[in-house]
């Protein structure tokens, strides 16, 4: 399969490195230049069988795109390139939910290229792990199971092994909401309310997400699944996780670089938005929320959390 990935990030960058041991990859970015150092992976040489461009047309003349470009930021790009991406097999790997139209990836391109196919990657996976070649596990969520199953094969090597799932709305509600929670579990740590807190804000979030995926159609097996308490389990663990330390610096109340790709803050004020419009409970979402706009102090914020009516598990 022809694979072609849109957005040198670091996912975009990791991706072409692990599946270019399957054959010729093209990687596109705006600004990639020849270097095969890549910026956003710190010690990775680009192997010779990925094809570097800048030029979109080039890129866009695969019929399997991989988009590796941030949740807010698909949207627009759909909208300038939609003619050239219709028709295509379209797989997104963002993990987040675009705060325009309070959908995720997998409406957005279906609502910008009605002909695509269309396919989600997500799961536990560092950039830096798959880059290194360290064994990981992702789910390809596809609805249509042939397609999906032609994708899991082309994706799979020996060290990305790839389930299949066509429950495409919780894998990547999953992908998306995990980063939100990995932001209040940075917070606890951050305030040094210690591991106890953050197994609660694990537990209690896993309960949110998949509260939210349900009521939007998912399969609450999905959320079990690497989509969804795999990859919570992950991002909530590890300082690797710019979602955790984004919350690490909210909670001890220290800079952090704005330039840096934090998807949870967006998805978390559309999570709000869409908990509101649905009456869905989703306090952990909304307090992250409301901590990133700057709207509460932490400290207000966890009491108001802990101080919320008792109810059953
Ligand atoms: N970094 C990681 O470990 C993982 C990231 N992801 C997901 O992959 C997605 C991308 O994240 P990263 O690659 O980590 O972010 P990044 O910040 O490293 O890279 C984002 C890339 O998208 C490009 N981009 C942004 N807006 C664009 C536009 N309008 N047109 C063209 N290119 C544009 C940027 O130039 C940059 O190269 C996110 O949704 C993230 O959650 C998923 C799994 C792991
Ligand atoms: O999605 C990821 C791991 O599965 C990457 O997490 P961050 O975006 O928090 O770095």
């Amino acid at each position: 399969m022809n694979i072609t990935i849109l957005g040198a990030g670091a996912f975009g960058t990791a991706l072409a490195v692990a599946l270019s041991v399957n054959g010729p990859v093209t990687l596109w970015g705006r600004r990639l230049g020849s270097d095969r150092q890549s910026p956003r992976l710190p010690g990775v040489t680009l192997p010779a069988a990925i094809n570097l461009t800048e030029d979109l047309d080039t890129a866009l003349n695969a019929q399997c795109l991989l988009l590796g470009l941030p949740a807010q930021a698909l949207g627009g790009f759909l909208a300038d390139h939609a003619d050239a991406l219709d028709g295509k097999t379209l797989v997104s790997t963002a993990k987040g939910i675009d705060l325009t139209h309070l959908t995720g990836p997998s409406s957005l391109i279906a609502q910008a290229c009605p002909a695509a196919h269309v396919a989600v990657l997500t799961g536990p996976s560092f950039a830096a792990d798959i880059a290194r070649g360290l064994p990981t596990a992702l789910t390809l969520a596809c609805t249509d199971p042939k397609i999906g199953q032609s994708l899991q094969h082309a994706f799979s090597t020996p060290v990305l092994r790839l389930y299949r799932t066509t429950d495409v709305t919780g894998a990547e509600l999953g992908g998306a909401l995990k980063n939100v929670i990995a932001i209040a579990a940075g917070i606890v740590i951050g305030a040094r309310l210690g591991d106890s807190a953050r197994a609660a804000i694990i537990t209690r979030g896993f309960a949110e997400m998949t509260r939210l995926a349900v009521r939007l159609g998912a399969r609450s097996e999905t959320l079990t699944g690497l989509s969804g308490l795999g990859d919570l389990t992950l991002t909530c663990t590890s300082p690797q996780s710019r979602n955790f330390r984004f919350g690490h610096a909210l909670g001890e109340g220290a800079a952090f670089d704005t330039t840096t790709t934090v998807e949870g803050v967006a998805t978390a004020r559309a999570v709000a938005r869409l908990a509101e419009r649905l009456g869905t409970d989703m306090p952990i979402a909304a307090m992250v929320a409301r901590l990133a706009d700057g709207t509460v102090s932490v400290e207000k914020a966890l009491e108001d959390l802990m101080n919320r009516p008792l109810k059953e598990e």
